[in-house]
C-alpha cells in the first residue's frame, strides 16, 4: 500500500522585497518518513519551514501540511504538528515536571492525560531523580531530548525539528536520533534540518537547498550514486561547488 503524503509543497515561494529567500520549491513527504532538509547558512530552510508550520504566509505557490492549506488553515496545522528548535526550547526556570505540565496545557491536553504523559515521559527518559530540578540546571543534551519529547506530547502527525542537535556531543546526538527513529516507527513524520552531515545519512530522504532552490532530493544512497561520492558531506560540497 502506498503511504499517504503528509506534506505537499508546490512551487512554494517567499520573497522579501526584491529578494527571493525560497524560490519555487516542490516536494512531498510521506507518513512516517524522516525527511532531512539541508542547506548552507542562509539557503532558505528556516523561511521554508516557517511557511510550512503556518507562521509565515507564502508569496506564491501552494502547500498542504497534514492535509491542511498553509494559506487558510494555519490553526489546524498548528494543532497537528510539533516544533522544536535549538533556540526555542523549554523554560529554564521551570522544573522538568512543570515544563511538561505547562506545554501539555498549551497543547490543550486534559489534566489526566498530562499526568499520564508526564509519568511516561519521565520514566522513558530516566529522569525520575531529577524531575523536580529546574530545566536550566540540566546538560544541553538532556534539555534537547526533553524538548523533543515535549514536542510530541500532543501526538502530532508531523514534527518539525530545526537543528535539534546543535552543540551536543556525538553520543548524545546518536541517542537523540534513536528517539527520532522510534517516533518515526510509530508513524510520526519527521522533518529535520541539520548541519551535521552524518545525520543526513540517517534520513530516509534528503533535500539540499542552495540559494532558495532545492537542487537535489533523494535517498542518501541515491544522492551518493548520483554525485559519485562516498559521503553526504561530499554530496553537499560538490553541489555547493557546482552552483558557484
Ligand atoms: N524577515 C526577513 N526579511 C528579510 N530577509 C529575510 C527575512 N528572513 C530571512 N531572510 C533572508 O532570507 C535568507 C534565508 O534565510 P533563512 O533563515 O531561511 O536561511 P537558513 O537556510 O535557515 O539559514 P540558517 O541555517 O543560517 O538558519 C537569508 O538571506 C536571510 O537573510
Amino acid at each position: 500500500m502506498k503511504k499517504e503524503n503528509v506534506i505537499e509543497a508546490h512551487q512554494l515561494t517567499k520573497t522579501f522585497g526584491d529578494f527571493t529567500a525560497v524560490n519555487a520549491i516542490s516536494f512531498e513527504v510521506k507518513k512516517g518518513e524522516i525527511f532531512g532538509f539541508l542547506g548552507a547558512n542562509g539557503a532558505g530552510k528556516t523561511t521554508a519551514m516557517k511557511m510550512l508550520i503556518g507562521i509565515s504566509k507564502p508569496s506564491s505557490g501552494s502547500a498542504k501540511v497534514a492535509g491542511f492549506d498553509v494559506y487558510t488553515q494555519t490553526e489546524s496545522i498548528k494543532k497537528n504538528i510539533g516544533y522544536m528548535s535549538q533556540k526555542f526550547a523549554l523554560y529554564d526556570d521551570l522544573t522538568v515536571n512543570e515544563n511538561i505540565t505547562f506545554f501539555g496545557g498549551i497543547y490543550g491536553l486534559p489534566r489526566k492525560k498530562i499526568k499520564e504523559k508526564r509519568e511516561q515521559l519521565v520514566s522513558e527518559l530516566g529522569l525520575e531523580n531529577i524531575s523536580n530540578k529546574l530545566v536550566g540546571s540540566l546538560p544541553l543534551g538532556w534539555k534537547q531530548k526533553l524538548s523533543f519529547s515535549v514536542s510530541l506530547l500532543h501526538e502530532p502527525k508531523i514534527v518539525f525539528l530545526d537543528e535539534p542537535t546543535g552543540g551536543v556531543d556525538p553520543i548524545t546526538r546518536r541517542q537523540f536520533w534513536e528517539m527520532i527513529y522510534k517516533a518515526a516507527d510509530q508513524g510520526t513524520t519527521i522533518f529535520v534540518t541539520t548541519h551535521y552531515m552524518d545525520e543526513a545519512e540517517y534520513c530516509d530522504r534528503v533535500s539540499i537547498m542552495v540559494e532558495g532552490k532545492i537542487e537535489a532530493l533523494d535517498t542518501p544512497k541515491k544522492l551518493k550514486e548520483q554525485f559519485n561520492v562516498d559521503s553526504m558531506n561530499d554530496v553537499f560540497l560538490k553541489l555547493a561547488r557546482n552552483i558557484e
